[in-house]
């Protein structure tokens, strides 16, 4: 049996809690507040901020874990350099974790070292450098926090009397106190994916079916896999995911994002070193083992006979319209359970936010159904759940 401290206790979290108890595992599951989903499911929990380093410290001296599996961006993420160094493994590995919480570090790794093709870029810490940058990329583009996820400070900008206002909320939607934001081209893909990839201690690198997915103010709303891609593009994007995840190094899943464009081809855009969110779709029983037995087989170094794509499935999220520090109600889940071939997972997160991720309903049909047709079912089916 091997201790893991969880770093984030989100949605995704517990799931992988779930795969990982399954196996036996003992897991002790962190966040900045009590009650997250994970810790409803782990054997331990501890409430604190991730990005304190020390705090961080002493969690690691109470529990003296074998494993430290991050879950979410904000942490500390240099102290993980000095845990992996006392022989703690840190998931994938503590280069990883700290290259992808800072989109410079990744970006920079990606387009300049790796030579991937990106979308052009530019950093800016003041308004007058992002004014700058803006006048050479062009409109529209994308101005981001260089750390944020989940589409936290982030803006599409059609012109410069737009980009004060983007400065501004990128600087408010950043995490910790860096003033400098990302301003990227604007891609105009046809279709944008996630490539789940597993890098193995003993084994090759192995990839999922792609998963498409569609995204509203940079947070994923729909997923649906497999997408259709063109095979070269498909193999293109391995070629890209290999790379990255090899230079990153270590072992587990990794929700690598790409644009697809039929005029220009494929684009790397970032990469989770963990599961995805829009992965969630692999609950719907797509595959012969979901995106969280995944990770954890590659965490423990268990063997992976081989991904096997065994239905369709696509998911959509459910959203709070509401903001609220009392533990949240449902209204319409009947619906949703009345509809065959569908799971609804509610989260169990103890309050709400505007558009907070509350939920998801998971939707499957035999390969080569009519994707569109399941697709449209999932969001029908998400959107009669009311969050109050
Ligand atoms: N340069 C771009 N051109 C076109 N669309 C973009 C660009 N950058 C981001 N987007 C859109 O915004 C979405 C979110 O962007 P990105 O993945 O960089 O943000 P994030 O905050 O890290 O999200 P998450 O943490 O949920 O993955 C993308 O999936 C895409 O739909
Ligand atoms: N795109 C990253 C992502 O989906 N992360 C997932 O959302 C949780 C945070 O949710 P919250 O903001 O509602 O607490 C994280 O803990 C993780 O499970
Ligand atoms: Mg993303």
């Amino acid at each position: 049996m091997k201790k893991i401290l969880l770093l984030g206790s989100g949605e995704l979290g517990k799931e992988f809690v779930i795969s990982a108890q399954r196996k036996g595992q003992y897991i002790i599951a962190c966040d900045s507040y009590a009650g997250a989903p994970a810790m409803q499911v782990a054997d331990e929990c501890e409430v604190f901020s991730m990005l304190d380093g020390d705090a961080l410290e002493r969690v690691v001296r109470k529990h003296h874990p074998d494993i430290i599996v991050p879950e979410i961006e904000a942490i500390r993420t240099e102290r993980l350099y000095d845990f992996e160094k006392e022989g703690i493994q840190v998931v994938p590995s503590a280069r990883a974790v700290n290259f992808t919480m800072n989109r410079k570090a990744i970006r920079d790794l990606a387009a300049k070292e790796l030579g991937l093709k990106t979308a052009k870029y530019f950093y800016a810490k003041s308004l007058d450098e992002l004014k700058e940058a803006a006048a050479q990329i062009g409109f529209p583009c994308v101005v981001k926090p260089l750390m944020s996820s989940s589409g936290k400070g982030q803006s599409l900008i059609k012109s410069a009397d737009e980009l004060e206002h983007a400065w501004e909320y990128g600087c408010n939607g950043s995490r910790g106190d860096i003033k400098e934001l990302i301003i990227e081209e604007f891609i105009k893909f046809d279709s944008e994916i996630t490539l789940l990839t597993v890098t193995q201690k003993n084994g090759p690198t192995l990839f999922c079916p792609p998963i498409g997915h569609v995204q509203k103010g940079g947070d994923y709303r729909e997923s649906f896999q497999p997408a259709h891609i063109d095979p070269a593009h498909l193999k293109e994007a391995q070629d890209m995911a290999e790379k990255v995840t090899r230079a990153l190094t270590g072992a587990g899943l990794w929700g690598v994002e790409f644009f697809l464009s039929h005029e220009n081809g494929v684009y790397f855009s970032e990469l989770s070193p963990r599961p995805h969110d829009t992965g969630m779709v692999t609950l719907a029983g797509t595959q012969n083992l979901n995106e969280f037995e995944l990770h954890l087989r590659a965490v423990l170094g268990l063997p992976i006979p081989g991904i096997k794509q065994e239905r369709m499935g696509a998911s959509a999220v459910i959203l709070s319209p509401i903001a609220s520090q009392e533990r949240p109600k449902y209204r319409g889940m009947e619906a949703v359970t009345e509809a065959e071939d569908t799971y609804l997972r509610i989260f169990g997160k103890p309050t709400t936010r505007v558009n907070r991720r509350m939920g998801v309903v998971l939707c499957y049909a035999p390969l080569g159904s009519d994707l569109d047709a399941l697709r449209d079912k999932a969001k029908a089916l998400a959107a009669k759940v009311e969050v109050y």
